[in-house]
């Protein structure tokens, strides 16, 4: 469904993502794992556009270059680092406006959002400034399913999030599963490994390694290494794992 070749994105001369390609079929979630500065959400970016680079992108059978508008029109959607809501407007109204994207494609209704994330019922009036970053994140997921995406990329769905507050969000996220293709990029590789059922490895602006969901799950310690984790007196530090919201 999404095939990206030889994809190159560059800031200001200096490479961040050099050469990456990467396939996800329609009906996957495939996680895109990485540390910090890996070149994930810039590979996200070049996906839809939101940064100039280089390479093909192939999505659904056509090829997109530098037209974000095109690619949302077939139905892929970014939920971006940081969520970037409509801060004025209310939940309600951020969904609201993600429906108005949907284009004749089906998918779920604005009820079937607040059945998924039924925290969301009580503050569908409330500013989106006033939430919190949990359910800011629900809001940014909410307003991308109401679009009826056929390919979600999901940028860092757990980023400052509390454990319980991500376990939440992933339970939903393993909700959708079956019916939208995901492309995941995340730090937190338990949660990633659980949604998804393959994966990719990024490190210094290259795929380092491509498996399986259950073949990266049983290789703690070579993942922890790509992540740069250390074991601190057998417990191993993992700040996106333990980051509060
Ligand atoms: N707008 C920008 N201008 C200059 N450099 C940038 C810009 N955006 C990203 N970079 C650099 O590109 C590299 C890759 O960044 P990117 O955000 O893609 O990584 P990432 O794997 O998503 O990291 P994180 O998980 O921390 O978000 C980093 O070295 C980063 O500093």
């Amino acid at each position: 469904m999404l095939k990206i070749e030889n994809v190159r994105v560059s800031y200001n001369g200096i490479d961040a993502v050099h050469g990456v390609s990467l396939e996800v079929s329609e009906g996957e979630a495939v996680a895109l794992l990485g540390p910090n500065g890996a070149g994930k959400s810039s590979t996200l970016k070049a996906i839809v556009g939101a940064v100039a680079s280089t390479g093909r992108i192939e999505f659904d059978g056509g090829v997109y270059r530098r037209q974000p508008d095109a690619l949302a029109r077939a139905g892929l959607m970014l939920v971006p680092e940081g969520r970037h809501l409509f801060k004025s407007m209310t939940a309600h109204e951020n969904i609201q406006v993600g429906e108005s994207a949907r284009r004749g494609r089906s998918g779920p209704s604005v009820d079937d959002i607040y059945e998924l994330f039924p925290a969301l019922v009580p503050l569908r009036d409330r500013a989106s400034w006033a939430l919190s970053g949990g359910e800011q994140q629900m809001v940014a997921v909410g307003r991308a399913l109401a679009g009826g995406p056929r390919m979600l990329l999901l940028d860092e769905p757990s980023m400052g999030l509390a454990p319980l507050v991500i376990s939440d969000m992933y339970k939903s996220l393993a909700q959708i599963r079956d019916s939208v293709t995901i492309l995941c990029v995340e730090q937190n590789t338990q949660a990633a490994l659980k949604l998804c059922q393959r994966a990719y490895v990024m490190a210094n602006g290259e795929i380092q390694l491509e498996a399986t969901a259950a073949e990266l799950a049983g290789q703690k310690r070579l993942m922890d290494s790509y992540m740069g984790r250390k074991d601190v007196g057998g417990a191993v530090e993992d700040k996106a794992e333990t980051t509060a919201s």
